[in-house]
């Protein structure tokens, strides 16, 4: 110890290539002051009454889009990346020494998210390099499925198994079914390992066809209800949204006889379902995790709070080792409130194409234990360094270890003392379950600040940032950390539809923060740094975005600043993060089709809910796909598929550019005399758009666009272009 007390158990340091950045935004910066002098001393002449217009909407927009350039500027000016020193975290404190950690794991509907996907997620969690007796985890059941139930069931047999055999080979990923994908090749360099892995392979296969079965009839079969008295539980739910609370510790760690093969702890296993009634509103995602805060603060109480959602497991077992480095350091740890790790979404693992027609994405090749993972990093990754920088990054919902006490709405002072976890209550499992009944049940929150100032908040679909801003501003500040191996792995949507409803809940949650009296601009400057709330902005404005672009597509005069200055990542940057110029391309069409479809949706649908003709919905994202649209996945090809308004709006504005190039009479004339670039970008609209055009009349699959969207957008582009005639 002694001298080992002094040393950081982190370290800090700006991004690369900075300066470099700094020149390059300069550099934009002047290109849009002289669009602008342009724009300023060439105004046309009044009587012109048509041209004055178009000139002062494209101006408009323009000062929309360099507003946006300054704050996508702002995020990225002061990124900085993190690094953990884990020997001198294991050298300062013995194992017992170190604290209490509580996971909690988000499902909500068994047919969405399946449950072998979910175990798999509970497993890998369960599976950390961490003292056991010290980790709980929860699963917070919002489908309450009994189905669900069995296979957490099932998965705390098989952790019996599973953990001393992750603990023995160092298993990475611990997630089995990730594991088992991927580790056949490897299992013949290691001569010891090979009897076992198949061993626990077949169990692992045995026990995941046996929930297949189950989960296929949709009915637990009375044998196995047989097993444990949970199922009985199950005799008073009425209905999805209609049920009394089932709190369930499947394992419980104070127990002695909780051990594995190896007769090595366990970590404990939970199962909730909060209590719901049609007559109260259940907060989705916020208000499940605010019933696992308080029960688990009744059964484990630890001090540190790790949350992911059931598709996104860990893929890397020093994690939470990790965070506790940023946390646990003695000069700098203290007002740490929580540590995100980056949002990493698996596409396929080695030999498969990567797809990346969905994505914002960057492709990074990991080599990690011989064996190379393919996977996509969200584009928020240099978000996240950008907003560390500023002040404190961003919560993104998973992937995130939280202070209890910051989580609970507990402003930072410097004399807050970390409350003490004490597991060594006797009492009975059944007692304990009780009163956490209680805690989950629909009126416990009544009257309460929960959802308000304590807890994950609620006035927003997107729960995460609203959440993160409320801890920022309570001078707490909170840490990025992406280490060298991804430390989450999640699914993306595969069809292009998941994608945008996605983005369009997003998009809506992110306008409820902005016009509520949250939005990040009111905050104190004391508490949050104005480049902070800048930062925030660029999330906020989503919704709004969605005319300026508009207006760009429809309006076709906005070429010099769109292509090459105004766009929110640049090709330099891409290329610069690892990506490939083809998957640029397919960011600038992602980019296109959120802004012309989810984001409008998004503004359109939260102005109802203003004038309460409609009710906020939480639409939860499809994790499986049929094996036709996981082939066109794989082979990049853009999965339509379905009628949606959506598609529709695409099709139009797609054909619509289609025809004013080919026309290239009137429409384009008019304003192609002032600035000349209108061919150009209707070239580059159009061919952003061919795979929407060839998805209308040249494909014959299922993810084509059906024929009824396709005659709607002919209809509209033909009305369309009439009247721009005329
Ligand atoms: O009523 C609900 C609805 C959703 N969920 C869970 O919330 C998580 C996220 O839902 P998903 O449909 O996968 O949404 P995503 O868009 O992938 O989630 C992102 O965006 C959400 C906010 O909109 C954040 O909460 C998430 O952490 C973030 O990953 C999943 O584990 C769900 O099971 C619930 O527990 N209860
Ligand atoms: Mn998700």
């Amino acid at each position: 110890m002694g001298k080992n007390r002094h040393l950081p158990l982190f370290e800090t340091r700006p991004g690369r290539g900075l300066v470099l950045f700094r020149w390059y935004a300069a550099s934009i910066f002047i290109a849009i002051c002289f669009i602008f002098w342009y724009r300023l001393t060439y105004f046309p002449a009044p009587e012109t009454t048509t041209e004055t217009w178009v000139w002062v909407g494209m101006f408009l927009s323009e000062l929309w889009f360099t507003f946006y350039f300054f704050i996508t500027v702002v995020v990225r000016w002061n990124l900085v990346f993190r690094s953990t020193f884990k020997d001198r975290l294991s050298a300062r404190y013995e194992e017992e020494a170190l604290p209490g950690v509580d996971i909690f794991v988000c499902t909500a509907d068994p047919r969405l998210e399946p449950p072998t996907m979910v175990i798999s997620t509970v497993l890998s969690v369960m599976a950390y390099d961490y003292p056991p007796e010290k980790l709980s985890v929860y699963l917070s059941d919002d489908g309450c499925s009994d189905i669900t139930f069995y296979a957490l069931l099932e998965a705390s047999r098989f952790a019996r198994l599973w953990l001393p055999f992750c603990r023995k080979f160092k298993v990475e990923p611990a997630s089995p079914e990730a594991y088992f994908q991927m580790s056949a090749e490897r299992v013949v360099h290691d001569s010891a390992m090979p009897h076992e892995w198949s061993i626990i392979k077949k169990s692992y296969q045995d026990m995941k066809s046996r929930i297949e079965t189950v989960t296929r009839s949709g009915k637990v079969p009375a044998d196995i209800r047989e097993e444990h008295d949970g199922f009985y539980e199950w005799d008073l739910v009425s209905g999805r949204l209609d049920h009394p609370t089932i709190v369930q510790l499947l394992i419980d760690g104070r127990d002695p006889n909780a051990v594995d093969n190896e007769g090595k702890a366990l970590p404990t296993l939970v199962y909730l379902a909060r209590e719901k009634r049609p007559q109260f509103h259940h907060h989705f995602k916020a208000g499940a995790l605010n019933a696992l805060i308080r029960v688990s603060s009744r059964i484990s109480n630890a001090s540190f709070i790790l949350n992911v959602d059931c598709d996104v497991y860990s893929n890397n077992s020093k994690t939470i080792r990790d965070a506790l480095c940023f946390f646990l350091d003695e000069e700098n740890g203290h007002d740490i409130a929580y540590v995100q790790y980056p949002q990493t979404f698996k596409i396929a693992y080695a030999d498969i194409r990567i797809p990346d027609i969905l994505n914002v994405s960057i492709m990074i090749n990991m080599v990690a234990n011989d064996e190379r993972i393919d996977c996509v990093l969200n584009a928020s990754k240099l978000e996240l360094a950008g907003f560390d920088g500023n002040g404190g990054t961003f919560y993104a919902g998973t992937g995130c270890v939280h202070r209890r006490e910051a989580l609970c709405g507990m402003k930072y002072s410097k004399e807050l003392k970390a409350t003490k976890s004490d597991r060594k209550i006797r009492e009975t499992a059944s007692s304990i379950e009780q009163d956490c009944k209680a805690l989950a049940s629909c009126t416990y929150e009544e009257n309460t600040q929960w959802g308000k100032q304590m807890g994950v908040k609620y006035e927003s679909l997107v729960e995460d940032i609203l959440t993160g801003m409320s801890i920022q501003n309570r001078r707490w500040r909170s840490v990025y950390f992406n280490p060298e191996r991804t430390a989450f792995l999640g699914v993306v949507p595969t069809t292009l539809l998941d994608t945008l409803l996605q983005h369009k809940r997003w998009a809506e949650g992110q306008l409820q923060i902005l016009l509520s009296k949250h939005c990040t601009l009111l905050y104190d400057r004391q508490n949050m740094p104005l480049k902070l709330q800048l930062s925030y902005c660029n999330y906020m404005l989503w919704a709004p975005n969605s005319f300026a672009t508009l207006y760009f597509v429809i309006v076709p005069a906005f070429c010099l600043l769109k292509g090459i200055s105004l766009f929110p990542s640049s090709l330099v940057e891409f290329v610069w993060c690892g990506g490939t110029v083809r998957g640029w391309l397919n960011e600038q069409r992602m980019w296109l089709f959120k802004r012309t479809t989810s984001y409008l949706f998004a503004f359109i649908d939260h102005i109802l809910k203003l004038c309460r003709f409609s009710k906020p919905a939480f639409v939860v994202t499809r994790k499986v796909a049929d094996d036709d649209v996981n082939r066109r996945y794989e082979q990049e090809i853009m999965d339509f598929g379905s009628c949606s308004p959506m598609f529709t709006i695409l099709a139009t504005l797609a054909l619509f550019n289609l025809f004013g190039l080919v026309a290239t009479g009137d429409v384009v004339l008019k304003v192609s005399d002032i600035f000349g670039f209108q061919i150009l970008l209707c070239c580059v609209l159009v061919f952003i758009n061919l795979p929407t055009y060839q998805a209308m009349f040249f494909r014959r699959d299922s993810g084509k666009i059906p024929a009824s969207v396709t005659l709607q957008s002919l209809t509209f582009a033909l009305l369309a272009s009439a009247l721009a005639m005329y």
